[in-house]
């Protein structure tokens, strides 16, 4: 590549990252992070959000990334002490300056309301002590329990202990270890990840294009490595004192937010390092992990089940904010604003705070922020406009619903409002077991507008009253495919039925959904439109709830997971089991498993190796009289994760491999044959409706060494 080559792909490289950013700028007020203000230095925020990328190469910027960039031991770097300094000092500056205000309420400079406009209201109210949390108290408990044990009560030489806090973004759990590590007088030294472009000095860049030294790019030393150089070094010395700070007390924990992406693709590394912090550890080491919009949580893969026993690793578990603590905060940050602007800032109202609370579904950040973008004049203006007009819809729903009927009235205007999101609320994120709540128990409401349009005669069997529920929106918002949605509707939908011509139909809208996504060039385009047929399809077959007068409550009906989840899992381990086993033959797995092995199942001495005769006769044939009942079926839970069906059907080996439980289980290669079978579904091994099969040839030995080996001669019939 030539050197000219390099330099226009470099500029693109960062006109692009400048032009993303810059749209990211502009949502940021909706997304603005705590970790905003607390990994750049709180003092330079008198914007939001600075532009980092100007003049990358032109020095001013530079210089302020670089002064901004904290190292990982979380001091700032020694030869950026200066801007530091004045980083800090402008904020005890602003500090100072913001006192008088405080205790003067209605008496405001114009610099002072600019200024303050600026600070993101999730700094400038956070909580100070443990009663200005908004995390339930048996929480914060929990975790002053943990830390008082692990910090003050410590046995000297006893190793190093994890905790690990789990729960939605923005429940409060940063937010909780710091009000308690400053209530105990426990440091906090933290991890954050390196930005490789602050790395990147401008010397660097000559040296990358220097013909005389060797075309070295940008730093490569690997994530894991500085990982654990950082915990090593975070272990074995003192945090050091900067000039202005308060004296450091010599109790601390370790704080990791943003595990390095590299441990999502490698678990086992961040293990290993784990195991020997644990063996080598002076002081607690803290894992905050928040969960995925899908509701299965990170956590799994980074600390499945049987290394958190192994490691001893204590789990905190945070529920998203209650409602009623949510409104209180807000409340009182509405009512500060509100006295301390002298009624410039216009807070919203109680029912707009309600929404707000309800569209941000336990997020207190999300809350904060929407609370503060719903104060800027203009959107307020717009704001006000949209409750007005909902106000009108509203009260004309509930005029008519008088006349009729009062009862759903409440539930049915909660589940519209459902819908009608907060602005700047937070993306909410269905669980899968709400998510199909909602089609499966679909309810309908009156027609409420009686000019509406009759469907003809011909067509009245038809005729339905307008669906509460929006089966796109919810599909949409489970984020799942299509296909897997539908399969679980398919495996729950018939409980819900009362009349078989009514099942038939549902199923039909089944088959048209599946047959939508059989062809794979538009497979990824139709995965939509066959939810929505299989969802829609549903609902309106089901003739016993076409009218709201009619729907009846059907009860608490379990949800299971489809069959078809646990029996691909087994196809996959029987594939990596059978690709093994049969490597000699160098055929694809598809033919081994559909040509090869049922022909070996018919030839009276096929094969000398025992683990290949017992995983024939398990596999290569179909004796039903071994399984004469259904599978047992697994019950759904509330935060099932998501399974990804696009994978490589003729390489399992190379696709995602995750058991139900979102745990990454190891393909039972031929690793897995020295197992003894723990990686089967309870549904398989504990019932045994399907005996503990394939994967495991050193059980089949087992069983075989007991029973006498018979090959059943092949029966045309
Ligand atoms: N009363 C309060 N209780 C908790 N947090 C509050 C409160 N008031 C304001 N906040 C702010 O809300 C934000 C809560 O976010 P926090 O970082 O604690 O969430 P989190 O659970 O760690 O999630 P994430 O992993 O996404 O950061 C913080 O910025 C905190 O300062």
């Amino acid at each position: 590549m030539s050197v000219v080559d390099s330099t226009i792909k470099l500029q693109l490289v960062f006109g692009l990252l400048k032009n993303v950013y810059c749209g990211w700028e502009s949502t940021k007020l909706i997304m603005s992070k705590s970790s905003l203000s607390r990994k750049v230095a709180s003092g330079k925020l008198t914007n939001w959000v600075q532009p980092s990328f100007d003049d990358l190469f032109g020095g001013a910027s530079l210089k302020s990334l670089t002064s901004k960039k904290r190292t990982n031991s979380g001091e700032p770097k020694g030869n950026d002490r200066s801007s530091a300094l004045d980083a800090s000092s402008k904020l005890q500056a602003t500090k100072r300056t913001k006192a008088p205000f405080c205790e003067q309420p209605g008496h405001f400079t114009k610099e002072y309301l600019d200024l303050d406009q600026d600070v993101p209201w999730v700094d400038k109210y956070k909580p100070e002590s443990q009663a200005e949390l908004a995390v339930h108290k048996k929480k914060i408990e929990e975790v002053e329990n943990w830390l008082s044990m692990e910090v003050h009560q410590r046995q000297p030489k006893k190793g190093g202990s994890i905790l690990l806090m789990t729960g939605p973004s923005g429940c409060g759990k940063t937010a909780t270890i710091q009000v308690l590590t400053k209530e105990l007088g426990v440091q906090i030294q933290e991890w954050s990840n390196p930005v490789s472009l602050s790395e990147f000095k401008k010397d660097d860049y000559k040296n990358v294009f220097d013909p005389e030294s060797r075309f070295r790019g940008f730093t490569s030393e690997s994530q894991s490595a500085v990982f654990q150089e950082f915990l090593l070094r975070a272990n074995k010395y003192n945090k050091l004192q900067m000039s202005g700070e308060a004296k450091h007390t010599s109790k601390k924990v370790i704080l990791i937010e943003e595990v390095p992406n590299q441990f999502y693709r490698q678990p086992a590394s961040l293990h290993d390092i784990l195991r020997r912090f644990i063996r080598t550890g002076r002081c607690p080491l803290i894992f905050i992990i928040s969960d995925s919009l899908s509701g299965d949580s990170n956590q799994w893969l980074l600390f499945p089940k049987d290394i958190q026993e192994e490691l001893n690793v204590s789990n905190i578990s945070f529920n998203p904010v209650a409602p009623t603590s949510m409104m209180k905060v807000l409340s009182r940050i509405a009512a500060q604003e509100t006295s301390r602007s002298g009624g410039k800032v216009s807070v919203p109202d109680k029912d707009s705070l309600d929404r707000l609370c309800s569209g941000s579904s336990g997020d207190i950040r999300s809350a904060i922020n929407s609370l503060q973008f719903s104060s800027l004049k203009d959107y307020a203006l717009e704001n006000s406009l949209l409750s007005s007009k909902k106000g009108k819809a509203s009260s004309k729903a509930s005029k008519t619903s008088t006349r009729g009927r009062n009862k759903d009235k409440s539930s049915k205007t909660s589940e519209r409002q459902e819908g009608l999101q907060a602005i700047g609320g937070k993306d909410v994120s269905l669980f899968l077991f709400r998510a199909l709540g909602k089609i499966l128990h679909f309810k309908r409401e009156p027609r409420i507008e009686p000019e509406l349009p009759h469907l003809p005669d011909r067509l009245s069997e038809h005729e339905r009253d307008p669906l509460l529920v929006d089966p796109e929106m919810v599909t949409e918002k489970c984020h799942m495919s299509g296909e897997l949605f539908n399969m679980y509707l398919h495996q729950n939908y018939l409980e819900f039925f009362t009349n078989i011509e009514d099942v038939v139909r549902a199923s039909e809208y089944l088959s048209d959904a599946d047959f939508l996504t059989t062809e794979w060039s538009s497979r990824s385009a139709l995965r939509e439109y066959s939810a929505s047929v299989a969802a829609r399809g549903m609902i309106h077959s089901n003739k016993a709830r076409a009218f709201a007068s009619s729907q009846t409550g059907v009860g608490f009906k379990p949800l299971h997971k489809p069959q078809w989840l646990l029996i691909n899992k087994k196809y996959r381990e029987n594939c990596l089991v059978a690709k093994s086993l049969f490597v000699s033959f160098c055929m694809p797995l598809a033919c081994l498993q559909t040509q090869l092995l049922p022909y070996l199942a018919l030839l009276t001495n096929p094969m000398r190796n025992q683990a290949q005769i017992a995983f024939i006769q398990d596999v290569g044939r179909l004796p039903l009289k071994k399984y004469p009942r259904r599978l047992k079926l697994e019950a759904l839970t509330d935060k099932d994760p998501v399974v990804d069906l696009d994978s490589d059907e003729d390489d399992p080996a190379a696709s995602a491999y995750a058991n139900p439980k979102g745990e990454q289980s190891q393909a039972p290669g031929l690793e897995g044959l020295q197992s003894d079978g723990g990686s089967l579904p309870s549904s398989q091994t504990a019932g045994g409706d399907l005996p503990g099969s394939q994967p495991q040839p050193t059980a089949a030995q087992a069983i075989m060494k007991e029973e006498e080996l018979v090959i059943e001669d092949y029966d045309s019939d």
